[in-house]
């Protein structure tokens, strides 16, 4: 699945990161909606996981990105979400399975575990990597209850 369709967010220790990501996408043309956080201000990572997780079980083929401190927040946050499939990666062959096995539509990045190469390689990746479908698309469909 190629998007162009991005909704992104994260709480303030995922803010800077989220900025950078922000401009790239902006720069190479993605249609991205920030939910913040805007500031480095203490916040609630729940507050910014809930309108992304919404937006993209809405938007048919759009795919999400959040950021906070350890990932699993967010994670934990978006995955409440019906038709949401989000993924804590902290490499970028995490971020490849994630679609390919996965269908993840979420990818969740812990901030203060990664470095920022490696989490802009991990956000080209999840963008750019297709869902396999075949046998993963059995167990893919059993993960709703
Ligand atoms: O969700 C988290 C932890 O489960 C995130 O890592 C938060 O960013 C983190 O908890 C924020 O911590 P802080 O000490 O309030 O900056």
């Amino acid at each position: 699945m190629k998007t162009n369709k991005l909704f992104i967010g994260g709480d303030h220790a995922g803010f800077e990161l989220k900025q950078k990501f922000v401009d790239y996408l902006n720069d190479k043309g993605f249609e991205v909606t920030d939910h913040g956080t805007y500031s480095e201000d203490s916040t609630d990572y729940p507050d910014y996981a809930h309108p992304v997780a919404d937006d993209v079980a809405k938007n048919d083929d759009s795919l999400g990105i959040l950021i906070c401190g350890s990932g699993n927040g967010v994670c934990m946050t978006a995955n409440k979400h019906k038709d949401i499939r989000a993924a804590l990666c902290w490499n970028e062959e995490l971020a490849a399975l994630a679609r390919q096995h996965n269908n993840a539509n979420v990818i969740c990045i812990p901030s203060r575990f990664v470095e920022e190469e490696v989490a802009f390689k991990m956000l080209s990746t999840f963008l750019n990597t297709d869902f396999e479908g075949g046998r993963h698309e059995r167990r893919v469909g059993k993960i709703s209850c």
